[in-house]
């Protein structure tokens, strides 16, 4: 059983980093499992003094000389301690449950417990996903339940009770060989919660939400991992506070070090993102910590993770290396065409939606309009990267095939073809679409008839394009139509 020992007790009050480093430290390298009540109850309480009320700007604060890391006493941690571990097991009485495994029934009613205990107020706030927040304003997050119910598990010792985190949910797995599995929280807004019910194969095998049966399965220390990759640092929406930023770094060094971060992409995602922040001197670059998070997706996951590609592809935006952003957003593409959408896909699709209709028009205008700088002026006659804008719309495509919910609509369209239309049109006959960029014959080798009307589609296309030579189209979506009117005559 966990409980909160004397070994613990030693390290309080905290009164700066460090010691938080340390009491975190000695809870991962053992010898006992780490508390995660004790924990998430600690991290949260610095949290909420580093984030919540501090109307007053950083400056008249430091004016003021007023400490900032605030101390965590002992006698809070231990009232909270208590409180939770008296309402959990309070409420379950666990000679129901006489089974060395865990039962569906039991995870239920670990999961009543906590959502019994929540008041109704909004729950998409921030600071909202620890067990400070629970136990002090009974609000929780989505993720902040599914890791009170694993917490709540730890206190009834129910070791074989396990968080599963997806990209955008949160669920549990328990039994014998840790592959049952259990809704424990709600997810977005709207839908009626699931709790109880197993994450059934039919549901997870192609919707992203559930990542196709590749969610990230965390034992006691990637609990920890995910308790400080959910702390969250921001103050107001225009600020962070350094301090818990810098806390949360160095807690997620500390995991990494312990290979702790290495089964989990969006761990390593959070930290690079920390890292380009505020680099740590000694630690790898950010782009290496996004990379290292591709390699996880790869060799663990089957590449069914989005998150790792679009960390990496919004940090190379950022550095205005916008060929191998575009790279990036591609691969994303090629993750999600293996999925079909589902209406509880929100948040994927909204990252989708942003690459598409903003990041990469950003990128065509801004090289279009300093075409002195070569470098990023070649972006329009690169046909890699006209191929890698193509990669990218065709995975989306192929996540809309077969999915019971329409992914594209005119919007999409209109960003397309001024996306596309910005490249020169030489470049465009370049890529290899699997045609012969000089012979203009559509000889076929045998191909089909409707391949050789494709062909010849193209082949008239090309030939369009550069009989018209670069597109100087007043408004860039009658290019595309434009040659699409020309085939149309074709065909008649
Ligand atoms: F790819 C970039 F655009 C991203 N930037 N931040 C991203 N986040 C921020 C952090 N984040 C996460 N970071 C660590 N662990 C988890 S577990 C999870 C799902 C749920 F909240 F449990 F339901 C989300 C999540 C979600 C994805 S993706």
């Amino acid at each position: 059983m966990a409980g909160f020992r004397d070994c613990d007790k030693k390290h309080f009050p905290l009164t700066d980093s460090s010691s938080v480093i340390k009491l975190f430290r000695e809870q991962i390298e053992g010898p006992n499992e780490p508390n995660l009540a004790l924990l998430s109850i600690t991290l949260g309480c610095i949290e909420n003094a580093l984030t919540m009320n501090r109307a007053i700007p950083a400056a008249e604060e430091a004016a003021l000389l007023r400490p900032i890391f605030p101390v965590v006493d002992l006698e809070t941690v231990e009232a909270l301690y208590a409180k939770f571990e008296t309402l959990v097991r309070g409420s379950v009485d666990l000679t129901h449950y006489d089974s060395k495994f865990s039962s569906r029934e039991l995870v239920k009613k670990i999961s009543d417990v906590v959502w019994s205990s929540l008041s109704r107020s909004f729950k998409d706030k921030a600071h909202l996903q620890s067990l400070y927040s629970f136990l002090t304003g009974n609000k929780l997050d989505c993720f902040g339940v599914a890791f009170g119910v694993v917490a709540a598990s730890q206190v009834l010792g129910r070791n074989d009770i396990h968080l599963a985190l997806s990209e955008d949910h949160a669920w549990v797995v328990f039994g014998e060989d840790g592959t049952d599995t259990a809704e424990v929280t709600w997810h977005g807004k709207g839908n009626e919660d699931k709790r109880g019910q197993s994450i059934a194969l039919s549901v997870a095998e192609k919707s992203w939400l559930y990542l196709n049966g590749q969610p990230v399965i965390c034992d006691r220390a990637t609990e920890v991992a995910a308790m400080v990759s959910a702390a969250n640092p921001s103050i107001n929406l225009t600020m962070d506070s350094i301090e818990m930023g810098a806390l949360q770094q160095e807690l997620l060094w500390l995991l990494y070090d312990k290979g702790h971060l290495s089964r989990y992409p969006m761990s390593l995602g959070n930290l690079g993102d920390l890292e380009e922040i505020s680099p740590t001197p000694g630690r790898p670059p950010p782009l290496q910590i996004f990379q290292e998070a591709i390699t996880v997706a790869l060799n663990h996951y089957n590449n069914h993770h989005v998150y790792p590609y679009t960390y990496m592809g919004g940090y190379l935006y950022r550095k205005r290396r916008y060929k191998e952003a575009i790279k990036c957003w591609a691969e994303a593409s090629n993750v999600i065409r293996k999925f079909n959408y589902t209406r509880e896909d929100e948040e994927i699709y909204k990252e989708f939606l942003e690459i598409a209709n903003e990041l990469i028009p950003n990128v065509v205008k801004a090289v279009s309009l300093n075409t002195n700088d070569r470098a990023q002026m070649n972006i329009l006659y690169n046909p890699d990267v006209y191929a890698d804008i193509l990669r990218f719309y065709d995975g989306i495509c192929e996540w809309e095939e077969g999915s019971s919910t329409p992914v594209l609509h005119v919007g999409w369209a209109q960003h397309l073809t001024f996306s596309l239309n910005k490249f020169d049109p030489r470049t465009r006959a370049k890529i290899d679409l699997g045609r012969d960029e000089d012979s203009d014959d559509d000889s076929d080798n045998g191909s089909n008839d409707e391949n050789d009307n494709e062909n010849m589609k193209l082949s008239k296309e090309k030939e369009l394009v550069e009989k018209s030579g670069p597109l100087k189209h007043k408004d860039p979506k009658d290019a595309l139509s434009v040659v699409v009117e020309d085939l149309k005559k074709e065909e008649l």
